[in-house]
């Protein structure tokens, strides 16, 4: 309820108030994390921490990150990540805003030569950050020599005033009425700004004193690192939404009943549908799907970022696959899966208080920031095309692509299934899952030898990302896991989550021959079974996500099941309701109906 101001007001607030205690419990950098994560409200420190301080990390060399990094730490400095401008987005290349070296005075004249060069997006840039890596054009000796990182003061550390050259404000109000609002999201104009020249970040690439410019010898690509880090990051922030949004659905569904009583009989829970179960039962099994893809991706990039210290850049392209095609599937999984939780509360799930509308309005534009999905997708599409072409000439694929080593045998496999319990087993169906993203990468590889086209692959990347799911989910299941009767539980929703993807996308699976039409059908029966299995445990499964009451911040999914009571509390908040006849009344309601009245007696 609060006015887009008062929302900004209160960030800043909570920021503040948060880094006073991180400072005072002398909080890890991680647990400094999990604080802001619990905060729950995106705000410029996101993007200080996210993207400003490790985009220094990866592009400063180490002098720069002794000078930048230590005010940084201490939030002597704030800052952002400034990379779109208002024409171009997904397409970094196209950057406009330039950074000409002038050796007259050993600086960069840091300038906005058009509209469209205008910085737009950035968080906290509007009112907040005194700090931004900018990226620009960089010119030196009258030679273009493509997108690179400055480091540039914004505003004065004194009064926060804009320095001398630099426009800068809000871009406006976003999508719903709280989510994303509370960030100041910018627009900033330079014209003819100084910087000096150690202010540009030289880790990939230096200008000399004179102007040279020389490459260093890490690969260019690493320019790109602080979005595969932050990539990284939004699958675990996909899977937390997710498994809220289905939090509060299953909890829902267990206390809503509708019809099914008989002579007097209670009604049935709506959980107990069938065809509620098998639109809410995939996301459930997505949500540990997703979490547990999130854990092995966070160890995947810690493992490239320790390569990358001892120059070993070797796996790099892979890591770039992996987080640009899990962070799209996984937020696009679950900005659909919220919005479908809300249809599975029925009316209740449209009002503010189940939570669901700020919970799908605040992760809805993951689906674009840190790389639009479809553009994300492309990318993987394009290192998979590169596979094939390397498996083709004999060379044996490794990491996540290590299935495409093995083309002779799944170009040709059948699938061994013959009966609804054959679809139990694991092996089974790690098997279709691999035939058929190979399939449609070699498909694609030779269209695209015949027609050359840039949107090829789209199909197949996705298939490629959710055989790594599937398959990291089966892996995680030959880990010993704690609890009695859990590993069963997880085994179930694994064979959902894989199951439901055969379902859904069963035209792939057919045409590429990779199961039958019987087989296909099997595996419907096999997930109906499923469904009925997991049900009675659907709410424990929920319940293990241990979310608080205030952090679900839901009147549908409150762990008492009181939901009734809560809702009728909350509708009593509403400002509306703070007077029983409302503003507006005497100016406009009361004439009308006396006018009204007065025509009738006529
Ligand atoms: C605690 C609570 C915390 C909550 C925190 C939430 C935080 C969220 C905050 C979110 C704020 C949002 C920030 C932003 O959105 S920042 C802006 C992000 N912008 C983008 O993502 C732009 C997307 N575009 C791109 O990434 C590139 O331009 C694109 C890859 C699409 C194309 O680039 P380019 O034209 O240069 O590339 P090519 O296709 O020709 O590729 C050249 C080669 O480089 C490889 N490549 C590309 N990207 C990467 C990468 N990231 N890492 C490694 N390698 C990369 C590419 O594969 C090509 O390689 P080959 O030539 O070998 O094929
Ligand atoms: C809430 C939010 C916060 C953000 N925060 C920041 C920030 O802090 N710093 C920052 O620098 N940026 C930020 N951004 C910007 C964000 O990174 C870009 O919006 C994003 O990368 C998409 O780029 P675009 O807007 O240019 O989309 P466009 O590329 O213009 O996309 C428009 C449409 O074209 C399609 N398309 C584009 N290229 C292709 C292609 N090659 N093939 C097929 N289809 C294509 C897309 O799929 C999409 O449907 C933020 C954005 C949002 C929404």
């Amino acid at each position: 309820m609060l006015s887009r101001k008062e929302l900004f007001k209160d960030t800043l607030k909570k920021a503040a108030h948060a880094w006073k205690r991180t400072v005072e419990l002398h909080l890890t950098e991680e647990e400094a994390n999990l604080l802001r994560l619990y905060i729950d409200q995106p705000g410029y420190v996101d993007l200080h921490w996210v993207m400003f301080v490790p985009a220094i990390k990866g592009q400063g060399t180490e002098e720069q990150q002794k000078k930048w990094l230590t005010m940084a730490y201490k939030f002597q400095i704030i800052g952002t990540y400034a990379q779109t401008e208002l024409g171009h987005g997904s397409n970094v290349q196209g950057l406009e805003t330039t950074a000409t070296f002038d050796p007259s005075t050993d600086e960069f004249i840091m300038h906005s030569p058009t509209l469209t060069s205008s910085k737009w997006w950035p968080g906290g840039l509007g009112k907040t950050s005194t700090h931004a890596v900018v990226y620009a054009r960089l010119i030196t000796e009258g030679k273009d020599y493509g997108i690179h990182g400055f480091i540039m003061q914004l505003r004065s550390l004194d009064d926060h005033s804009p320095l001398p050259g630099i426009t800068i404000g809000d871009i406006g109000g976003k999508f719903g009425s709280g989510a994303y609002n509370s960030m100041d999201n910018g627009v900033m104009r330079l014209d003819h700004v100084r910087i000096p020249r150690d202010q540009m970040l030289m880790r990939l690439a230096q200008v000399t004193r004179e102007g040279k410019y020389v490459h260093s010898d890490v690969p260019k690509q690493l320019l790109y690192g602080t979005m595969v880090y932050v990539r990284q990051t939004i699958v675990a922030d996909a899977s937390r939404a997710l498994s809220r949004a289905v939090c509060i659905a299953v909890r829902y569904g267990a206390i809503r009943k509708q019809f099914g009583s008989k002579a007097g009989g209670p009604e049935t829970q709506v959980l107990n549908y069938k065809t509620q179960q098998s639109r809410l039962f995939p996301f459930l099994a997505s949500a540990y799907a997703f979490r547990f893809v999130g854990q092995w991706l966070k160890w995947l990039y810690t493992d490239v970022t320790q390569k990358l210290e001892s120059k070993d850049f070797s796996t790099l392209p892979e890591a770039h696959a992996c987080t640009a095609g899990l962070k799209s599937v996984t937020t696009s999984a679950t900005a659909d899966a919220i919005e479908e939780c809300q249809k599975l509360c029925g009316g209740h799930g449209y009002l503010n208080s189940s939570g669901l509308p700020e919970l799908f309005a605040v992760n809805l534009p993951a689906c674009t920031y840190e790389g639009d999905n479809v553009v994300l997708l492309l990318q993987v599409a394009r290192f998979l095309m590169k596979t094939v072409s390397q498996v083709a000439s004999g060379k044996q694929p490794v990491g996540t692509t290590a299935y495409m080593g093995n083309i002779q045998h799944l170009m040709q496999c059948k699938s061994v299934v013959n009966t609804v319990e054959d679809w139990l087993n694991p092996a089974a169906i790690k098997e279709v899952f691999e035939a058929r993203a190979l399939r449609m990468a070699v498909n694609c590889a030779q269209n695209i030898s015949k027609a050359p086209s840039q949107e090829e692959g789209f199909e197949a990347a996705v298939a490629h990302v959710q055989l790594i799911i599937v398959t990291k989910f089966i892996e995680k299941l030959q880990e010993d896991i704690l609890g009695h009767g859990v590993k069963e539980q997880l085994q179930k929703l694994c064979g959902i989550y894989a199951l439901h993807l055969i379902h859904k996308h069963l035209g792939d699976f057919l045409s590429t021959g990779c199961v039958t039409a019987r087989q296909g059908s099997l595996a419907n029966e096999r997930l109906g079974k499923l469904y009925a299995q997991v049900r009675p445990n659907a709410v424990a499964l929920v319940d293990a996500f241990d979310y608080t009451d205030h952090y679900l911040g839901s009147a549908l999914g409150r762990y008492d099941g009181d939901v009734y009571s809560a809702l009728y509390k909350e509708a009593w908040k509403d400002p509306l309701n703070e007077t029983v006849v409302p503003d507006g009344y005497q100016e406009h309601l009361r004439p009308l109906l006396k006018q009204q009245l007065k025509l009738s007696r006529l």
